[in-house]
């Protein structure tokens, strides 16, 4: 059988949140994401952008099967999202991992990062001890990390090397996705050039497909093939990267990339490849 050009596919989405007081005679309904539909193609990077606020998160979320959503449906590689039942999660993170913004907040202070690198593999049975020490071994390799990187504990990294067992870590079980929230955007912009680097060079090796979210167009421009640009919980704009950065046809995508500092003549890096 072919399998299908698209491994995610999002049709007609949505999620509302209620805030406000809740004795509050109306609360605020929060349409974070109204009705969104794309898909994403095996092997590429797809990016999300737009403003805080516009969606971005809660639209990663329901695709990592976090957030619940109140209509539509996604398809993950074939695995309704919707109908993901407790014992099949295990078997969801095995084909999509995460990687959030903040490394210091995703590793547990308390490990070693051969430990944290190693426990996605220990939790899906991949491999025994000796096994999965040599691919943490192997990952850190892959990653850029020293080997003694296994023995110490995160606090002894800095912030792009944490990224970098943040992604070693996600990269444990063998995944075939990777959903990137803002990973970037907490480091130095020096540091943020070479994880865009390791992170290419990644998705060459293993045939990644990638979901990135980011509100800097300049790294999307660097990174994706294609984009949507989300505003309010809707997508206004979507196609090739370079042609909606170069040639917005919606206002707000304008303002975006005027804000937005971006290297010309374009840098843009490698085909595609599916
Ligand atoms: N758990 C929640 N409860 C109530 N409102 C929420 C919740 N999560 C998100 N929202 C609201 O939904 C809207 C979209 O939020 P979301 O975090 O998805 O946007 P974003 O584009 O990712 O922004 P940012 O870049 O600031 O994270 C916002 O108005 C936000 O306040």
């Amino acid at each position: 059988m072919m399998s299908s050009p698209d491994i995610i596919t999002l049709n007609n989405v949505r999620r509302t949140f209620r805030s406000g007081h809740t004795f509050s005679w109306r609360p605020r309904i929060v349409k974070a994401v109204d009705g969104i539909s794309f898909s994403v193609r095996r092997g590429e990077t797809f990016g999300i952008v737009g403003e805080s606020g516009s969606g971005k998160s809660t639209t990663a979320r329901m695709i990592c099967g976090l957030e619940r959503f109140d209509s539509g449906s996604i398809i993950v590689d074939g695995i309704d999202v919707g109908r993901l039942r407790r014992g099949d999660r295990l078997k969801f993170r095995k084909i999509l991992q995460l990687v959030f913004q903040d490394p210091y907040a995703a590793l547990n202070p308390h490990w070693k990062v051969g430990d944290l690198i190693a426990e996605g593999m220990r939790v899906h049975g991949i491999g025994d001890r000796r096994e999965r020490r040599k691919r943490v071994l192997a990952l850190l390799d892959q990653c850029g990390l020293p080997s003694d990187a296994a023995n110490r504990y995160p606090f002894e990294f800095s912030g792009g090397q944490r990224q970098r067992i943040c992604i070693a870590r996600a990269l444990a079980v063998e995944p075939r996705i990777l959903v990137l929230d803002e990973p970037v955007s907490a480091l130095d912009v020096s540091i943020q050039a070479q994880i865009l680097i390791l992170l290419q060079t990644l998705q060459r090796e293993l045939g990644l497909t990638y979901v990135f979210i980011s509100h800097n167009l300049a790294v999307v421009e660097q990174l994706c093939d294609r984009l949507i640009v989300m505003k309010s919980g809707r997508i206004v704009e979507t196609g090739p990267t370079e042609e909606v950065i170069h040639y917005p046809s919606h206002e707000y995508t304008r303002t975006l990339v005027e804000a937005t500092p971006i290297p010309e003549p374009s840098r843009r890096r490698r085909p595609a490849h599916v």
